[in-house]
Parts: structure tokens; sequence; C-alpha cells
């Protein structure tokens, strides 16, 4: 999508501060109400003799997503309607934190004998409302880019097989009405195999849709995020906006994004209802996408994770358990618990603090003084290759340079050039650290905050600050001790149990050698090719609405 067309949906302020009118309701045409629309709140009120307090309703309109007029059927009717459509946060008196529930306020418009000025009043108010409901959408210019284009056109892609077999029911149950009350015009994709959805990202015409949304679990958009990049125009498809709705049964990007809009941790279908809110208001951020090397040579995109030992087994192993939806992951981590193992291997990495990169003038800085890492275009270390030898067959040596660019490994590949990152069979550039331990119970890189619903792996990431979140777990943890991590983990908690065999790490490159044998790694949930591996983040490639 060009991100200069997506003006936001409204007109410079030209409408009275207030709107003021008396209205029967579309549910009770027996009482009146008088209806307030200020520049932030919809505000309802019965007219009665009752004390104020308990009939009035005030609805900011930051919580609205979308207004429309209307007539009925009738045609002896000259009546009109204007109804608005609410998420607003609220705590039901079972669950212990609020979630968006739906509020529908419809009016009847019938003062005049004439239908067209019924309905043209009618009007006037849904456009008020979505007018003012797109004004109360603040634009932070460091980290948010832009709004979607109001109406909206997007590419709906469902896997019915995702989580517990649901997503298609979650989408008749709650989803096509909160696009259609939006005014989102959607196109349903029903998935029928691995792989579809990338083939079809591969070759739509991107000019058609302002968004492509994921209605699965996190594998769905892997595949979408990869298709987009090996794409001829990958630079132009890696920029259109990416939407996530939870179907799965991790969850993980979905989770971060709710978690990234300030509301307190939910799940199941109050999380669907907070992303589908989210999607609505359509507002979209810049997102970090990392860059792996396979040794079999094969590049591939992640935008979640990669993972190595117990996560990694967990997560295959917990395959089985996937009728009980995000429980899987908990059953899984007990199960492993019980026949802990411990996984050889060499792990190297990139300080973020001594990431240096260029900006699009060319300087160099930091990269932990980049306000905005949307900005950054290719981060280079090619002057950290100062001339120098090194004699070792071992690719995780650390070493000065042998003169040859770090580029050259993926030139042929699609996507953004890897500026950090030497070949994968080659000794990595001295400012690299190389983890000491050779014998670990799990790595764990994030590049968002959640791993999975309730597993807040990385509380301290951001969409696009521009950092891989390093964690791994040395061995000789006790079974409890790493219990008790991942507990704690549930809430975000785990850096603070003082655990010494964890350690977490903010990189802008890794590269991992397990040792020989089998074994698992995973990239954003899916099972690649077990061997040697490497990472880079591209700060904010990538796009997604978030909130
Ligand atoms: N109709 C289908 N039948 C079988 N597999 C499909 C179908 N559509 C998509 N897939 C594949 O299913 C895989 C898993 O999808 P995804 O991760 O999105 O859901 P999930 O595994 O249920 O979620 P989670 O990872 O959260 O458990 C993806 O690789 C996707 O390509």
């Amino acid at each position: 999508m060009d991100e200069k067309r997506a003006e936001p949906d409204f007109l410079p302020v030209s409408t009275p501060a207030t709107l003021y009118g008396e209205f029967t309701q579309n549910s009770n045409r027996r009482g009146r109400w008088a209806v307030n629309l200020t520049e932030k709140d919809l505000v309802v009120q019965r007219i009665a003799s009752a004390p104020v307090g308990r009939n009035k309703v005030v609805l900011s309109l930051r919580d609205c997503v979308g207004c429309r007029a209307y007539r009925e059927d009738d045609k002896a009717d000259p009546s009109a309607y204007f109804a608005a459509y609410f998420y607003p946060l609220r705590k039901r008196r079972w669950m212990t934190s609020p979630s968006r529930q739906r509020v529908e306020q419809c009016f009847r418009l019938a003062a005049l004998q004439d239908s067209h000025a019924n309905l043209e009043e009618a009007e006037k108010w849904a456009r008020a409302v979505r007018e003012r409901s797109a004004r109360q959408q603040r634009l932070r210019d460091d980290v948010l880019l832009n709004s979607l284009p109001h109406p909206c056109r997007i590419l709906l892609f469902v896997n019915p097989q995702s989580g517990k077999g649901q997503a298609l029911t979650l989408y008749n149950s709650h989803i096509q009405r909160m696009l259609n009350e939006a005014g989102v015009i959607h196109k349903l994709i029903i998935t029928e195999r691995q792989n579809h959805a990338r083939e079809l990202v591969k070759d739509v015409d991107l000019s058609q849709w302002d968004a492509l949304v994921i209605m699965s679990g996190d594998g769905l958009l892997h595949e979408v995020i990869n298709g987009l990049l090996e794409r001829p125009d990958w630079e132009e498809a890696v920029r259109t906006p990416l939407g996530i709705l939870p179907g799965g049964s991790g969850n993980a990007l979905a989770a971060s994004v709710h978690y990234y809009s300030g509301v307190s941790q939910v799940r199941g279908e109050e999380l669907l209802v907070s992303c589908g809110f989210l999607l609505c208001r359509g507002l979209v951020s810049h997102m970090d996408l990392v860059s792996l090397h396979l040794s079999s040579g094969q590049r591939l995109f992640s935008f979640l994770s990669l993972a190595w030992g117990f996560v990694a087994d967990v997560d295959v192993e917990s395959e089985k358990y996937r009728h009980a939806g995000a429980a899987r992951f908990t059953v899984g981590t007990l199960v492993r618990l019980a026949s802990l193992r411990i996984y050889k291997g060499k792990l190297a990495y990139l300080p973020a603090s001594r990431g240096r990169h260029m900006d699009k003038r060319g300087e160099r800085r930091e990269a932990a003084c980049c306000r905005n890492p949307a900005s950054c275009l290719t981060q280079t270390l090619e002057d950290d290759f100062p001339n120098n030898t090194c004699h070792s067959n071992n690719s995780l040596k650390l070493r000065r340079s042998e003169g040859r660019s770090p580029r050259s490994a993926a030139k042929a590949l699609p996507g953004p050039p890897d500026a950090l990152l030497p070949p994968l069979d080659q000794p990595l550039p001295s400012d690299w650290v190389l983890v000491p331990e050779e014998e670990f119970v799990l790595m764990l890189a994030m590049h968002q905050s959640h791993l999975a619903e309730d597993l807040l792996a990385a509380p301290n990431a951001r969409l696009a600050d521009g950092v891989i979140h390093l964690f791994y777990v040395t061995a000789g943890i006790s079974r409890s001790a790493l219990l008790r991590l991942f507990l704690a983990m549930e809430k975000g908690a785990h850096l603070d149990t003082n655990c010494q065999h964890l350690v977490h790490e903010k990189v802008r490159a890794l590269r991992l050698e397990p040792g020989a044998g089998k074994g698992i790694i995973t990239v954003d949930g899916e099972v690649v090719e077990y061997g040697p591996i490497q990472a880079e983040v591209h700060a904010g490639l990538g796009r997604v609405i978030s909130g």
C-alpha cells in the first residue's frame, strides 16, 4: 500500500462542537433519548423523571469502530436510523480483568414525513460520529505510521484447521459482524493446505488490498510474510499492513499486539474481540522482521521467535494436545520437565549496544539512540571487519576479518541484504560475544513480547525496537527452578526470579551451532531444518495493524 495514500478518514472540523438530538431507540420506541455528540463522547440519556445518573450512558469515541445510517425495507415508514458500534473495556462480574464488550446504540429519526430528509439527517449523524471517532486516534509519529483508509479493503485468510478447528466459527460469530460495523470490505479466503496462503500471496495483486489479515495461529502469518518477501517487488510488498486475529492455540503475535495496546491480559474470545477492535480501528505500525540463514543455504524471515531446546521440543511435542487449545503448552511443559535434558551447542551474538548502523542520510549512529527504528536502512558492520586473519575451522570462533564482504552470503536470496552476518560457515567478527557455556536447557530468541497467549517471554519487547531479545538457560538448572521460570513467565516476571541459569541479552544478530545429532529448531513455532542457524534483525521492516 502506498503509505501516502492512507489519509485519516475525516475532514477538517466544520461541524458544531456538539450535536444534539432527541430520538426514540430502535429497540424501544416508547421512550425518548437525548443524544449529545461531543468531540470525545456519545452521551445518551433517557428523557425520564428518574435520577440522571441512572439513565445516562457515556461512550468514548475512542472505542467506536463504526457508525452507519440506513432505512428499513418498509416503504410506508419514512423513518431512518443511525447505529453506532462501540467496544469499550468492561469488567464482567466473573472475570478478573476488563475486556472489550460490544455495545450498539441505534436511534430512530422520524421527525419528518419525508424519508429522504430523515435519511439525510441520520447520515449527518453517522458521518459526524465517524469523523470524531477518527480524530480520536492519536498518531504517534515515532512508531505509528498511519491509519488504514476508509472504506478499507482487506484480504482475510482463515485457516479452518488452526487451534481447536474453530477459526471459521469464530469468524462467523464475531469477526464478520465487526468488519461490517466498521465498514471494512473484505474477501474471505479459507486456506486449504499448508503453503496455500504463501502461494496466493506471492501472486496476488496487492494494489487491490489495503491490508492482508490472518485469522489462524502464528504459522499462517509466517507463511504470508515469507510469501511477501519472496516476491520480485518485495520492497513494496513487505510494506503491506498485516493484521492478526487469533485462531490458533498459541496466538503469540495477537497477544503481543494486544499487550502493546496497554490493556490487561486476556485470552480466547476476549483476545479475538480485542484484536478485531484494533483491526477495525486500523492503526498501522512498523514491525521488526528477522532474517534467518540455515545451513542448507535457505533464507527465511521470522516475526516472532527462534527456539532450540526445551521450548522448541515443547512446541512440537505438544501438537498432540492441540484439542486442549492454549493449555497444550502447559501440558507439554510438564511432560518435557519430567524428561528434562541438556542440549549441547555453541551460541554467539552481537550485542545491541554494539550494533552500529546507518540512517537514511548515511550518518553513523548507535542503535540504542535511534528514536525511530523504522528509519534505519541497513545495518553495516563492514567497517568492523578490519583486515586480519583467522585460522580456524570452527565458524563460531571470533575473527577479525578475512577480507570478504559479509553481504556475499545473502546476495542471491530475496529480501533485504544482511549486513551483520558473514556466511554461516565463516568465523564471526570480533565484536560478537561467544557464550562460554556449551550446555544449555533452552535458547529462545524473541522478536515480540509473547511466546503464547499466556507466556509473556519478553515483557520489554516492542513491535519495532530493532532488537532480538535473546534468552538462554544453561545446564544445571533444577526441574523445580525451570518450572518456576515458566510459571513466572505467565506474568512476565521470570527475569525477577534471579535465576542464575537464565540469561537475557538484547542483540542484533546471533548464531547457534547445535551439537551433532537430531534435534528440533522452530521459527515462529514452525519446525525448520536442524543444524547451524544465524539471524539478524531488520528494524521496522514489516507493517502490522496494532493499537
Ligand atoms: N486447511 C488447512 N489444512 C491443513 N493445514 C493448513 C490449512 N490451512 C493452513 N494450514 C497450515 O497449518 C499450519 C499451522 O497453522 P497455524 O500455526 O496458523 O495454526 P495453529 O498451528 O493451529 O496455531 P498455533 O501455532 O497457535 O497452535 C500452517 O503451516 C498452515 O500453512
